[in-house]
């Protein structure tokens, strides 16, 4: 595509250089130095790490033929173009270079605290099952045309994001949008067909700094609707009240019974509130579902309130899409569940193994809350902390733990380049102070979670929470690579002990 095209995607642009030189043939886009081609139009970003600036004479090197950057004292050979602010560009000239892709599929847009990465599997198996076809970009994997892919982020950069919609070939495109990638401008130049809210609760304020912040920044993946685009959010989170107030567009909600007659304030064209009633949260879970003036009864095979939080958001997005409600209750009572999210493992004694990726005091509410509601008689949790993550949610969440749990089992995350003994030492103070007597420290995950399997009775839950099915950052004393693998192997020397015997 030639340069002096490309460039009408950014209204503001100061060009530096002799314009005729502008007349260029660009092969591609590149923001990342290393990865630079011939003919390569390069976008110089202001990192958190590093200066993209600092890589230009790199980028040139290796075939640039132009580059976008923030700063008017850059030297370059090559026709240098300066922008307020590069990631925006990116977004906006990666659109435009891949055709506006997002125009070819209906896109969905996910955000929310917990529940994204849940929330985008259910809908696509929904999806699926009424025939459509769809592709998924978050936080486990991204999957095009059925491929699967190793995600980079949970919402990758600009230029990825549009490379993968226009490698699609799928009606649907569901995306998970993480607030760094809102705060980051990643989702630029994308035009979303639905986007549906979850949740907000104390997360990545090492980020954002303040909930109000947070709440800011995720409310920017609402200015990015298609002119026709729709909300739908969950109004039940008190943030999903204030948002759907906020937002001046078609708006479907999720409300509970008991809430009801406080949205009256909210009721406004385009406004359409539903209403989640008849929670059976015991045993089989069953909700009702009130739409339209209609009255479905849905069973969803997964325990706990945040699950039917969930398959209500899913449902509701499903049937404004205009899929059928029957087939959505169909598929929601036929869903197997998201990797790593909730995943039930039965120990040969009639407890319970539940590999799941809480972390945060909301999620942890939730999820042991399920335990107690199935008749859980002991519930053991197992987790630790991300290094160089937010440390102010810490305390609350062993305080959550230590309040449902009767042993807490503290134990290592990924460290993310922060010292053992540093994290050693605070799990030691947090046990110390804030888990009523019930806790342990055991470094090691997979100890920790031998311990947790040798012990286990029929009638115990026990939670492994926090990193689902990812890998470990480092090698612990059992030979596993994961929570699950470290089960199945537990299980499997079981079998063979039994057979011995
Ligand atoms: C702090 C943060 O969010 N960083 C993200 C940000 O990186 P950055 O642009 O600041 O990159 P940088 O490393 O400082 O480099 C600056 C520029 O120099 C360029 N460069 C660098 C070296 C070189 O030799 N040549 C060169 O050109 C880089 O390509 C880049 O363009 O933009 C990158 C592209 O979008 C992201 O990959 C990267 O995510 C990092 C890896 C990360 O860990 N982010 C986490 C916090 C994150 O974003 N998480 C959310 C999920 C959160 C959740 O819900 O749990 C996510 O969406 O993944
Ligand atoms: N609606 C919900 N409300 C509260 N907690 C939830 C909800 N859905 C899931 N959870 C809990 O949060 C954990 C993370 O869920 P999920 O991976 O679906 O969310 P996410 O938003 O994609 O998280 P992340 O951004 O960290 O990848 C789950 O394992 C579960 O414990």
């Amino acid at each position: 595509m030639h340069l002096i095209k490309l460039l009408e995607a950014i209204e503001e642009i100061n060009v530096n250089r002799d314009s005729t030189m502008i007349d260029i043939h660009i092969t591609g886009i590149a923001v990342d130095s290393r990865k630079v081609e011939k003919g390569n139009l390069f976008i110089a970003i202001s990192g958190y790490e590093t200066d993209g600036h600092k890589y230009i004479e790199d980028a040139v090197k290796r075939g640039a033929v132009a580059v976008i950057g923030e700063h008017q004292t850059i030297n370059t050979t090559v026709p240098l173009f300066i922008v307020k602010n590069s990631r925006e560009a990116l977004g906006k000239i990666s659109s435009m270079f891949y055709n506006y892709p997002s125009k070819k599929h209906k896109v969905i847009g996910i955000t929310g605290t917990n529940g994204k990465t849940t929330t985008s599997y259910l809908l696509k198996h929904i999806l699926e099952a009424a025939g459509k076809s769809c592709s998924l970009i978050g936080t486990v994997s991204y999957i095009i045309n059925g491929e699967v892919y190793k995600p980079t982020n949970t919402t990758p950069d600009a230029l990825q994001i549009q490379t993968l919609l226009s490698k699609s070939e799928d009606e649907f495109f569901i995306m998970e949008i993480s607030s760094h990638a809102l705060k980051q401008s990643r989702i630029e130049g994308i035009g979303l067909d639905y986007g549906i809210f979850t949740n907000l609760s104390h997360d990545h304020l090492d980020y954002h700094e303040t909930m109000e912040q947070y709440f800011e920044d995720k409310s920017i993946m609402f200015n990015h609707l298609k002119e026709d685009g729709k909300a739908i959010i969950n109004e039940i989170c008190p943030w999903g009240k204030r948002l759907a107030k906020k937002l001046h567009i078609p708006i479907r909600t999720l409300g509970s019974q008991s809430f009801e007659v406080h949205n009256e304030d909210n009721k406004k064209d385009g406004y359409h509130g539903c209403i989640l009633k008849d929670i059976q949260l015991q045993g089989k879970v069953n909700f009702t579902l009130c739409m339209n003036g209609e009255n479905y009864k849905i069973f969803y095979p997964f325990p706990g309130l945040h699950n039917i939080y969930n398959a209500a958001i899913a449902f509701l997005t499903a049937v404004e899409m205009g899929i059928e409600p029957m087939v959505v209750i169909k598929a929601l009572a036929s869903f197997r569940g998201a990797p790593g999210r909730f995943e039930i493992i039965h120990h040969p004694s009639g407890a319970i193994f539940v590999v799941d990726y809480a972390h945060t005091k909301d999620a942890f509410e939730h999820c042991l809350n399920s335990a107690k509601q199935q008749g859980a008689k002991r519930i053991t949790h197992i987790f630790g902390f991300r290094g160089a993550r937010d440390s102010s949610k810490r305390v609350d969440m062993v305080k959550t733990s230590a309040k449902h749990c009767d042993a807490v089992l503290l134990t290592l995350d990924d460290l993310n380049g922060v010292s053992e003994n540093e994290i050693s030492e605070e799990l030691v103070n947090l046990n110390l102070y804030h888990c009523r007597g019930k806790g342990k420290v055991q470094l090691d995950r997979t100890l920790a979670i031998q311990q947790a399997w040798e012990t286990a009775e029929e009638g115990d839950w026990v939670f492994i929470t926090g990193k689902g099915l990812e890998e470990y950052d480092r090698e612990f004393t059992l030979p596993a690579r994961s929570d699950k693998e470290v089960i199945l192997l537990l299980k499997e020397n079981d079998k063979t002990e039994e057979k011995i015997i």
